[in-house]
């Protein structure tokens, strides 16, 4: 079993991943898309994103057997209200948001006549908008299934299969524990990023020209994972709220700690704690997870996907 016509909402960095993705790895199915900005859909159709790019929303879910909303999560319940009646009954609705609780909430109101289950593919990069997208970006990658309770197992099964034909390795979980799992691997570490790049732009005594002449290492990366986008990270903060506060409220603690080790001289507890995470670092390499494997593509992709 598994999904003919799809249908995606929004056709930015995942939209237009998923489009391209279904148009390689399971080309019997018929893909149609909409975007609310009309330069977006122009270029989604230029990049053939999607077998259609339709005018309206109305139109691109008309035939749907799976809906996916690929928009920020503070615009999923404007996108998804209106479709209420537009979206045929039988249809599967689903997501990709970077939370789950308060997007499953969002969607479970603005469509109650709907079977939804959210869902969302731990792949990304700094990159968004149509020209962003590339059909491997899930492979390897894990997706995370949020399915309400006696939620429609047939469904269940379908979605998990057609995220697995897209390369994905699916995990279900609750959307609460979800939240919570990616405040501390995702969401922390998104703030932080925002946070000392700013910093770094704001002292008095270092130059803006030395903090990009001298930015070769660790700070480089930092401002990569700090060029992604404003909108969407806005959202993703408001929607995690409580998780990303107990998150950070530990990690403050944590960097204290730090602080007075390095303060009072304490050689021992900084070498633990370092020697602590470069073991977490080398298995996640191990595990597969090594992010200068050639998929990464990030940026470099898009620089191809541009040309062509
Ligand atoms: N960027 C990542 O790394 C990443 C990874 C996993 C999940 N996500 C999630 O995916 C979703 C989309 O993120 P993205 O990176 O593709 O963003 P993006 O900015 O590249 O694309 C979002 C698109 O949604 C469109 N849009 C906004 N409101 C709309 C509406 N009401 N109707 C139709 N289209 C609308 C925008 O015009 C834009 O083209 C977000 O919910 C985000 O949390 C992002
Ligand atoms: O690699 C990146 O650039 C990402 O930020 C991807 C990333 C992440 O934090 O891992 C960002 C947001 C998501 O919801 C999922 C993936």
């Amino acid at each position: 079993m598994t999904f003919s016509q799809i249908a995606i909402i929004g056709l930015g960095l995942q939209g237009g991943s998923i489009g391209l993705a279904i148009q390689e790895y399971l080309p019997e199915a018929r893909v149609t898309g909409y975007d609310l900005d009309p330069a977006t859909r122009a270029r989604a159709a230029e990049r053939s994103l999607c077998h259609t790019v339709c005018a309206t929303a109305e139109e691109a879910v008309a035939e749907a057997e799976l809906v996916i909303f690929c928009v920020p999560p503070g615009a999923i319940g404007k996108a998804a209200r209106p479709l209420r009646e537009a979206i045929p009954p039988e249809c599967l609705v689903s997501d990709v948001g970077s939370s789950k609780k308060r997007i499953a909430a969002d969607l479970a109101q603005a469509l109650p006549d709907h079977i939804v289950i959210p869902a969302h593919p731990v792949a990304g990069t700094e990159n968004s908008g149509p020209d962003a997208g590339f059909a491997s970006l899930f492979q390897g990658r894990w997706c995370i299934v949020t399915p309400p309770e006696h939620t429609d197992l047939l469904k269940l099964t379908t979605l998990v299969e057609f995220w697995e034909t897209l390369g994905a390795n699916v995990e279900l979980m609750s959307p609460e524990h979800h939240d919570l799992v990616l405040a501390v691997t995702s969401h922390l570490p998104h703030l932080i990023a925002y946070t000392i790049v700013g910093t770094a732009s704001d002292l008095e005594d270092v130059t803006q020209s030395e903090v990009i002449k001298y930015s070769a290492g660790g700070f480089r990366d930092f401002t990569r994972i700090a060029a992604s986008d404003p909108t969407m990270w806005r959202d993703v903060f408001l929607s995690n709220k409580e998780a990303v506060l107990t998150m950070l409220q530990r990690f403050t603690e944590d960097l204290t700690a730090l602080q007075r080790a390095i303060r009072v001289g304490d050689g021992e507890a900084l070498f633990d704690q370092f020697t602590r995470t470069r073991a977490i670092r080398r298995s996640i390499i191990e595990e597969g997870q090594d992010d200068s494997r050639p998929d990464f593509g990030r940026s470099d992709h898009v620089k191809k996907t541009k040309k062509s």
